[in-house]
């Protein structure tokens, strides 16, 4: 099982730096890569992932995307004094040059590439360059925006020449627009460009009209070029994961890349004198968790932008610590996304309803810009960033307990076997009102989930599986397990995939989310806790779960934020078992990466697999079309049902007045 993290840096590439008076260019300082190198060894992160070394690229490999001519004007930069630079300089927008930037530039791009092959030749799962010159608005014969070589645009290319891909997924980050990147796979079905970038209706730079949501790509490319316009400051975590709920998650599994590359400037994050945004840093780590999940966790963080040094090394420090499978970080405060954000996931979302099948049988109209546009509030983030950079993070816990009821399988070493015997009595917990039929079943079962959830309580696992007799009352136990010794567990998602009525009377006080999948109708009341979502079964298949998953699910289980996941599934809910591990993967961004899973009559092979996604080893894709049209129906009726009571589900603005 492929493993490990690249982290790829060398000094070389602070050895360059702006030499006279250029105010707009004054924030891009070596300093961007030596502070955040600094911080990953004092958070101890530089021995835990595996150092690649940065190579020069090759004219070859320049020559991927760039014309000859713009290569050899970028070569004569070497033996220029300051005056030649400037003037040189002045050919291009906002870019300066140095005597040794195409020296870097070279190491910035070999650097790439290395991390690519790593990624593809399976050396490492994942990885991050730390590099500069950066490159996403570089072109064909024209440096940009601080840029030289288009860095990721190249990766991409070089991808699909050195590894023969089909489909790689570009995401873009940054707080600008990458038009570089852009150009140069406008009309190439096999890269989706994906781009959110402030824009205030063309006011900030590049201040193109191609930047905003019209642009789809063209011919063939149409639909794999996605740009979501930020058109107020101060958007905040809610706005970022809207957008990958409700756009990019559903794009990039319908999509189903072979590779995903990460244009990943820090400059929209908070603090950002470029940006004025306000994620907080810890955001990143939950995209890029989100992003993991996709072409089995082979994916390439590129740095491009990010200027305040404390934000943007703190931002690494987080995304770097997700590649490594660390619980990503609770964010507090998700709500439903301001009004500027949802008019702009309004329109990418209709101007895309007709690339994309997730959107295709969705009533969604455009939301042109009203033109009195109440003028740009100048939003202040109130929330402190909570960068509390911990000295030394000590290593995460053993990642998973497992409870098995007698079913004979070979469990990784970095599973915590737990059987009977080894159950020390005292812990074993006399349920008030568990009504578990038979003795013998219930004394085991208690056993086994009580024994499991305290090693996740006492954090000596990350999170656990059991095999239980009975999903209800499997639940029943966890439930009264929690409020009988785990106060400081006081929210408890439930997400429950069966066609049994959930017994217990919800009362309302939000201790307990009952999420429940299910392919008949529910007759139980529907609350704001206990969300029934109905999955129409086509043949003995159920259909739209990953709809439901990233429309619903999500988003109402981030603004929950609960402190312990539950998963409740059984084999024969007719679910294909690869989306049950994406589930089981992508519901590890909760509750730190408390997660549950209760497992009814389980197939030895659909154990196997849900131990590797709680392990958080690489999962198989979904390849089946995944987002199918009528269940699409029901889920879409369902969000238009709760978005008032969990705003995170708002997709379009709702006008009030
Ligand atoms: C890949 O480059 C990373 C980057 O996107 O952050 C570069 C931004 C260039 C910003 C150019 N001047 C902006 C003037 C308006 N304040
Ligand atoms: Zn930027």
């Amino acid at each position: 099982m492929v493993s490990g993290t690249a982290l790829i840096y060398d000094e070389e590439m602070t050895r360059y730096r702006l030499l006279w008076d250029y105010p707009v260019c004054s924030i891009e300082v070596p300093e961007r890569l030596s502070v955040s190198y600094s911080e990953l060894q004092i958070q101890g992160l530089v021995e835990r992932c595996i150092s690649v070394p940065v190579r020069e690229a090759t004219e070859e490999e320049i020559l991927l995307a760039h014309s000859q001519d713009f290569l050899e004007a970028i070569k004569t930069t070497q033996n220029m004094d300051v005056e030649q630079l400037k003037a040189f300089a002045s050919q291009f927008q906002d870019v300066y040059f140095h005597q040794n930037i195409y020296h870097c530039a070279k190491l910035a791009l070999g650097a790439t590439l290395q991390l690519v092959d790593a990624v593809m030749t399976k050396k490492v799962r994942n990885g991050i360059a730390l590099v500069r010159p950066p490159g996403h608005h570089s072109q064909h014969s024209a440096a940009n925006g601080f840029c030289i070589f288009n860095n990721v645009a190249i990766a991409a290319l070089y991808a699909k020449k050195m590894f023969d891909l089909k489909r790689i997924l570009i995401v873009d980050w940054d707080i600008h627009h990458g038009q570089g990147t852009q150009y140069f796979f406008e009309d190439d079905p096999s890269v989706l460009y994906f781009s959110w970038h402030r824009y205030e209706n063309q006011e900030f730079w590049p201040n193109l009209p191609e930047s905003d949501y019209s642009t789809v790509g063209k011919g063939k490319g149409a639909g794999f070029n996605v740009n979501v316009p930020w058109n107020k400051i101060g958007m905040q975590n809610s706005d970022y994961l809207s957008v990958f709920f409700h756009i990019l998650l559903p794009m990039a599994y319908e999509f189903n890349p072979e590779l995903v590359l990460i244009s990943a400037g820090f400059d929209s994050a908070i603090n950002d004198p470029e940006g004025k945004m306000c994620a907080t840093p810890a955001c990143f780590a939950h995209l890029t968790h989100l992003l993991m999940s996709l072409a089995e966790g082979k994916i390439c963080a590129v740095l491009e932008g990010g200027y305040d040094l404390h934000s943007l090394s703190h931002c690494i420090c987080h995304t770097v610590k997700a590649f490594l499978g660390d619980p990503v970080p609770h964010l507090l405060n998700i709500s439903s996304p301001c009004d500027s954000a949802l008019e702009s996931i309004q329109n990418v979302r209709a101007v895309h309803q007709q690339h994309w099948a997730f959107l295709r049988s969705l009533p969604i109209s455009m939301k042109h810009q009203n033109v009195n546009d109440d003028k740009k509030l100048e939003q202040f983030c109130n929330e402190e960033i909570h960068t509390s950079s911990p000295n030394y993070c000590p290593l995460p816990p053993k990642r998973t307990a497992v409870a098995l009821l007698g079913e004979k399988i070979e469990l990784p070493d970095r599973c915590l076997k737990i059987n009977l015997d080894s159950v020390p009595s005292d812990e074993i917990w006399s349920f008030k009102d568990s009504t578990v039929e038979g003795q013998k079943d219930s004394l085991h079962l208690q056993k086994n989930l009580c024994s499991v959830m305290m090693k996740i309580f006492q954090k000596e696992v990350q999170n656990g599986l059991a095999a239980v007799p009975c999903l209800l009352e499997a639940i029943k136990a966890v439930l009264s397990f929690c409020t009988t010794c785990a106060n400081s567990v006081s929210r408890i998602l439930v997400l429950y995939l069966g066609d049994k009525d959930y017994p217990v009377s919800l009362e309302d006080d939000g201790n307990l989310l009952l999420i429940q999948m299910s392919t008949k109708k529910l007759k139980g009341r529907e609350s704001k806790y206990h969300i029934p979502i109905f999955l129409p079964k086509e043949g003995n298949n159920v259909k739209g779960v990953l709809h439901a998953l990233f429309s619903l699910i999500l988003p109402v289980a981030y603004m929950y934020n609960p402190d312990l996941v539950v998963t409740a599934l059984s084999c024969q809910s007719g679910v294909d078992k690869k989306i049950l591990n994406q589930l089981t993967s992508l519901l590890q961004g909760l509750a730190e990466g408390q997660l549950l899973c209760l497992i009814h009559d389980p197939e030895v092979s659909f154990l196997e697999d849900t131990i590797c996604s709680l392990l958080g080893d690489p999962i198989l894709p979904v390849t089946d079309g995944v987002l199918q049209g009528e269940a699409i129906q029901e889920v879409e009726q369902q969000r238009q049902r709760l978005q008032e009571q969990w705003g995170i589900l708002k997709t379009q603005v709702t006008r009030t007045e």
